[in-house]
């Protein structure tokens, strides 16, 4: 299994850096004992301006192949963390490589989002995209810590 974060837009040193950083890493250590891998992040940027169908070009290449793809999308379903962690789980147990998209300013291009497996909203207001790869990563570690059992979540 692999995960991988594809997101437009190249995140500079700053304090969603470190954060995403400091949550990846920890769902690393905390992932290990359950069978689930280090988090790889790809970033794409389309500097000619070819809008959301180049970025979705661009982020298809980043996609492994058979991958289960889940678009980040204030439309989408919203998940509880444990509901989000069983799926991270289905996918360990289906040896199933996992895909996250962030969109750039304009969103993902419906040529990619529609075939998606699932489309996860963290609520219909229009998050930074750079907030939404934090508030990603640490759903990931919150997965993982809700998997191991760890006290880290609490209802
Ligand atoms: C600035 S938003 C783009 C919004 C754009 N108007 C759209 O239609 O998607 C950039 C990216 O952040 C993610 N995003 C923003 N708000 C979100 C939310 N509430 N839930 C899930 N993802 C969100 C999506 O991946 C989106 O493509």
């Amino acid at each position: 299994m692999r995960m991988v974060i594809a997101a437009v837009g190249r995140l500079r040193q700053g304090p969603e850096a470190k954060l995403i950083a400091d949550y990846l890493d920890r769902h690393a250590k905390a992932g290990r004992a359950l069978g689930l891998p280090p988090v790889t992040l790809a970033e794409v940027e389309d500097k000619r301006g070819g809008g959301m169908v180049a970025e979705a070009a661009l982020l298809a290449r980043a996609i492994p192949q058979g991958a289960a793809l889940v678009v980040l999308d204030e439309r989408g379903q919203m998940l509880s963390s444990p509901e989000f962690a069983a799926r991270i789980a289905g996918w360990r147990d289906q040896a199933r490589d996992v895909a996250f998209v962030i969109g750039g300013a304009d969103g993902i291009d419906p040529g990619l989002r529609d075939g998606a497996d699932l489309a996860i909203s963290f609520g219909r207001m229009v998050w930074p995209h750079m907030l939404v790869r934090v508030m990603l990563a640490e759903q990931i570690y919150r997965a993982t810590t809700i998997l191991a059992g760890n006290p880290y979540h609490r209802e």
